[in-house]
């Protein structure tokens, strides 16, 4: 079976700089992977290369055995992966469930291009429900979605990642600027709707990444300098002199 992600021999330069050198990555499918890695380490410029907003310079990346070379950020998004943006992408001024069925609408409203109007909005408002009882966010269905607390726009947010169903989901930075408490509640919700999805994310905090993801690839100056288990990562010399050791020392 194919890998869900597949990158091979992935670079991008900007110019004359190279940011991503080589980059080569199998993510099978249901795995949640994360990417960890300095600052300035290249982890954005590598979300944005898979996501199809940058082209990369060279190598491939595939979904699904999918090559998505040349492939706009719509089209990968309905091939199945769908990406949460660090700043967010919610309508203030919308209620929460519009929100998510507008989002539904968005990603699967082409799906449903064959069906009677009727029966599309009832499909679009019974998704929206669906996704609102995931998000635990139902009895905040009709407050416009800017009074929620950032934890629940962050919620939110991933309720509108997750709508249209894509299998493969891209959290960047889904805990960054939340409390410990929060952060519990965002890790929760995460593990939740990735049941049984493929999930990748960049995020700084350790404790989440430690608790959350099956594997971990590091990132550091554009190389993917480890994969593997939690605690293969962790106990990796390469990686604690790069990167982990300084960070976990910095948590303590
Ligand atoms: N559009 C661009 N043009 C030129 N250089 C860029 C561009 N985007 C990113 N870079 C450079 O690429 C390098 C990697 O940046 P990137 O944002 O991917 O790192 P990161 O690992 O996500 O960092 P952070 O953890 O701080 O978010 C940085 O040196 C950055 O200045």
């Amino acid at each position: 079976m194919a890998a869900a992600l597949h990158l091979n021999g992935l670079c991008k330069a900007f110019g004359k700089t190279e940011i991503i050198r080589g980059v080569e990555l199998e993510i099978a499918k249901g795995e949640r992977h994360a990417i960890i890695g300095p600052n300035g380490a290249g982890k954005s410029t590598l979300f944005n290369l898979i996501t199809g907003r940058f082209p990369q310079t060279s190598g491939t990346i595939s979904l699904h055995g999918a090559d998505l070379a040349g492939k706009a950020p719509h089209e990968i998004n309905r091939m199945g992966l769908s990406r949460s943006f660090q700043i967010t992408n919610i309508f203030g001024n919308m209620t929460v469930f519009e929100n998510v069925r507008c989002a539904l609408l968005w990603s699967m409203g082409y799906k449903y291009s064959f069906w009677n109007l009727l029966d599309r909005s009832r499909a679009l408002t019974e998704g929206a429900e669906e996704i609102l009882e995931q998000i635990n966010l139902t009895e905040r269905r009709n407050l416009p979605a800017g009074v929620l607390s950032y934890a629940e726009q962050r919620a939110l947010e991933i309720g509108i990642t997750i709508a249209g169903g894509a299998d493969v989901i891209m959290l960047d930075e889904p805990t960054a600027g939340m409390s410990h408490s929060e952060t519990d509640y965002i890790v929760d919700l995460i593990r939740k709707v990735t049941e049984n999805k493929t999930l990748v994310m960049v995020e700084h905090d350790m404790g989440v990444v430690f608790g959350l993801a099956d594997y971990i690839s590091v990132l550091v100056y554009g190389e993917i300098i480890a994969t593997g288990r939690p605690e293969e990562v962790r106990a990796n010399p390469k990686v604690q002199e790069a990167y982990l050791g300084e960070v976990l020392e910095a948590d303590h």
